[in-house]
């Protein structure tokens, strides 16, 4: 049992696919399957009575494998079922549980419950009937357990097809699906934990890693670690956060055309104009926080699109920005919208979360991070990082502007990709929402930040 942090997401199609490449029969995966299960509820049921919902098709196959094996190591079990099984995986599945089907609207309520209704075959809600089943034996478990996916989710966008009471565990079966990361999902899926049946996982999509920074080498100096030049505008607070948090990260900070000298004495300060950005130190240009919509907005945007800095693009220029003005640009750029931003961004892409991020970032040329509960970063090649965790105390003022500056800092630093660097921010973000708790500000996130980057292994 693996937690899912790095591993590799695989949708329905994907893990059909990397089933059949597995060259395990696909009985003997279901055998690992059911097993793996039947243990982890052993070790976690405290020897309680179980009682296992089984749907009709492969993962009720699951279901079936699991209560054998509970059984075998004598615990008590029962099985519940929506209907005879329809696959033949399922059915031999079934022949090998020794114990009573009883039907699904007849089954009393056991303190732990397994849900091996439905998995990554569900093509449609569940029968209000079993959706009321489902909450009533859920109410009365002291903890439910979903085989795969919460029996009611769409394997590929996180959808909720029907109602789902909520799972404590959820057990991925080979891979994380994109539902155990995505809204409104994600939360139902409680605890995901990976269990591994012998399949090698392969696709464009992971799960956001643990960030990995490395403190500066040992002939570092300030300019080598990285510099960033942090546009202001007409709110000078949004970019005061983003140098802040940026300055935590980059060697050397330069915070161009701000009104406020409330700021860290280690920020430096220029007055915006034409040439403010001729440094060829410079490794990265951080614009939009606190912008503006103005003509001056507009021209300093154009200054950075002209400039050959790598950029981060986020606030008031994504909505100046025309993205198509990215695509003959040679350095690379991250832009951070949330989904107001991303719909004014690129009105014409549609889809799945995932699928509109990584549309955008290949339309673009840019890497786009799609901001939200369930953060999204997708570079042009088609690769595709999702967030693991959110604080919720996160959605609070300022809370992007600082996103904004760590991305900043991140991808004026050595050795990176915009795709690295957009992928160690949202963690870092995170990690320091995390440890700021509570009733957070945005300046409490600059504050946290060294430890969330002690927590990085810096
Ligand atoms: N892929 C693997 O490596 C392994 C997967 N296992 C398990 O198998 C399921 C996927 O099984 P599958 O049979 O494809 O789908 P489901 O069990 O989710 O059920 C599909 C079944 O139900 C019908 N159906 C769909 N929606 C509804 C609905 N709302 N109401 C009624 N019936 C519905 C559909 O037509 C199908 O007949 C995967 O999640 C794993 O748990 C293996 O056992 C291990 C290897
Ligand atoms: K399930």
């Amino acid at each position: 049992m693996r937690p899912i942090d790095g591993l590799t997401v695989l949708t329905a199609a994907e893990m059909r696919t990397a089933e059949q490449a597995s060259g395990v029969d696909e009985a003997a995966l279901m055998d690992r399957a059911g097993a793996a299960i039947a243990e982890v509820v052993r070790r976690i049921g405290g020897g309680q009575e179980v009682l296992v919902l089984c749907g009709p098709g492969n993962n009720g196959g699951d279901g079936y494998v699991a209560a054998s094996a509970l059984r075998q190591a004598g615990i008590p079990v029962r099985v519940a079922a929506l209907s005879d099984p329809r696959t033949d995986l399922a059915r031999r599945a079934r022949a090998g549980w020794a114990g009573p089907v009883e039907p699904i609207a007849e089954a009393s309520a056991a303190p732990v419950l397994l849900d091996a209704l439905f998995g990554t075959g569900l093509s449609r809600g569940l029968d209000e009937p079993v959706v009321e089943s489902l909450h009533a034996l859920s109410i009365r478990a002291v903890l439910t357990i979903a085989v795969d996916l919460p029996s009611g989710v769409a394997t590929d966008s996180g959808a909720l097809l029907s109602a789902y009471p909520g799972a404590a565990l959820t057990l991925a079966l080979g891979a994380p699906k994109p539902a155990h990361l995505l809204l409104p999902a994600a939360p139902l899926c409680g605890t995901v934990r990976v269990l591994d049946i012998g399949i090698a996982a392969r696709s464009q999509a992971s799960v956001l890693p643990v960030a990995s920074l490395r403190s500066p080498a040992v002939d570092a100096h300030k300019f080598s670690r990285g510099m960033v030049a942090v546009v202001a505008g007409r709110m000078p607070g949004a970019s005061a956060l983003a140098a802040s948090a940026a300055a935590r990260v980059a060697g050397y900070v330069l915070l161009i055309g701000s009104a406020t000298d409330r700021l860290p004495h280690a920020i430096v300060r220029r007055r915006w104009a034409e040439d403010a950005l001729f440094d060829p130190r410079i490794g990265a240009v951080v614009i939009g926080p606190g912008l503006g919509p103005d003509e001056e907005a507009r021209a300093k945007l154009n200054a950075a699109l002209a400039s050959d800095h790598a950029l981060v693009i986020d606030g008031d220029a994504l909505r100046l920005l025309d993205p198509a003005r990215l695509r003959s640009r040679a350095s690379p750029a991250i832009l951070t919208p949330h989904e107001g931003e991303f719909a004014h961004l690129f009105p014409d892409v549609k889809g799945s979360k995932i699928d509109r991020a990584r549309t955008a970032a290949g339309e673009s040329g840019a890497t786009v991070v799609l901001k939200g509960p369930d953060t999204i970063i997708a570079a042009p090649t088609g690769e595709v990082r999702l967030a693991a965790r959110h604080v919720p105390w996160l959605a609070t003022a300022g809370s992007g502007d600082v996103l904004a500056g760590l991305t900043g800092a991140l991808l004026a630093g050595p050795d990176t990709t915009a795709l690295a660097a957009a992928s160690s921010a949202v963690w870092l973000h995170t990690e320091a929402a995390r440890i700021a708790g509570p009733a957070l500000i945005a300046d409490d996130l600059t504050l946290a930040l060294p430890a969330a980057i002690a927590q990085a292994g810096a």
